[in-house]
């Protein structure tokens, strides 16, 4: 279980996360949500232990972001807004790089399913030759070859089509449902919050995003 308790964030004197605390569960997904600007990628980045936060705790499991922060990581998959994956090289080449650079051992034939399992079946194909789409899924992909309890995407299917969504969505629910990860994941499509999150975190002071996702009968919490 992830446990999130008065966390706040401050840039200099600009506070933008104020307070927040939420806990998610074994098979949650839950959605970020929030205005341009309004602290989603500082949380998700502080999640990751990328940044630190200025004031409160967080622990995932037994493990505590303080004390614990090697271990941590090892439990956590980090896809960044950006796509950080080697252009020249083929999927293969890819996938093989990272595991190389991960901390638990994967053969050749497991990284292919795993590419597979979100229906990424270009396998001797170079990035460079690949769609938004496919890139985003190996984006992915990458982020789950060390088997992480907690996955942490900034806006993965932002710029896709919709099969693709579709296709990394359902991946994400299968995830949930039955390896029982944890699962935070920011996106300004408020559709696919509905149908993909059990519930939402809105960040930011606009009442916008509550007000719609609560008219959707979606279950939310705001800061
Ligand atoms: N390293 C930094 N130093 C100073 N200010 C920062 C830094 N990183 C982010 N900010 C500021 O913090 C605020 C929140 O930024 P953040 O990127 O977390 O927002 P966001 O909700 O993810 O936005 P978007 O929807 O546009 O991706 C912004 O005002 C941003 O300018």
């Amino acid at each position: 279980m992830l446990h999130i308790n008065n966390l706040s964030k401050k840039f200099g004197k600009k506070p933008i996360l104020q307070s927040i605390s939420f806990s998610v569960r074994q098979g949650e997904i839950i959605g970020l949500v929030g205005e341009n600007g309004a602290g989603k990628s500082t949380l998700l980045n502080i999640l990751a232990t990328i940044q630190k936060p200025s004031d409160g705790n967080i622990s995932l499991n037994e493990l505590t972001y303080e004390k614990d922060r090697k271990d941590i990581r090892k439990q956590i998959g980090f896809v960044p807004q950006d796509i950080a994956i080697w252009d020249e090289f083929t999927v293969e080449e890819n996938m093989i790089f990272f595991e190389k650079l991960a901390w638990r051992r994967k053969d050749k034939s497991e990284l292919k399913q795993l590419c597979l399992d979100m229906e990424l079946n270009k396998w001797g194909e170079p990035v460079k030759r690949l769609s938004g789409g496919m890139k985003r899924k190996l984006n992915l992909a990458i982020s789950l070859i060390h088997d992480p309890e907690l996955l942490l995407l900034d806006e993965p299917t932002v710029g896709i089509d919709l099969k693709s969504r579709k296709e990394i969505g359902n991946y994400l629910k299968r995830q949930a449902f039955h390896q029982k990860k944890l699962i935070i994941y920011t996106s300004h499509d408020m559709d696919e919050i509905n149908n993909l999150c059990d519930r939402v975190i809105c960040i930011g002071d606009d009442p916008f995003y509550k007000n719609l996702l609560m008219d959707m009968g979606k279950d939310v919490i705001s800061f």
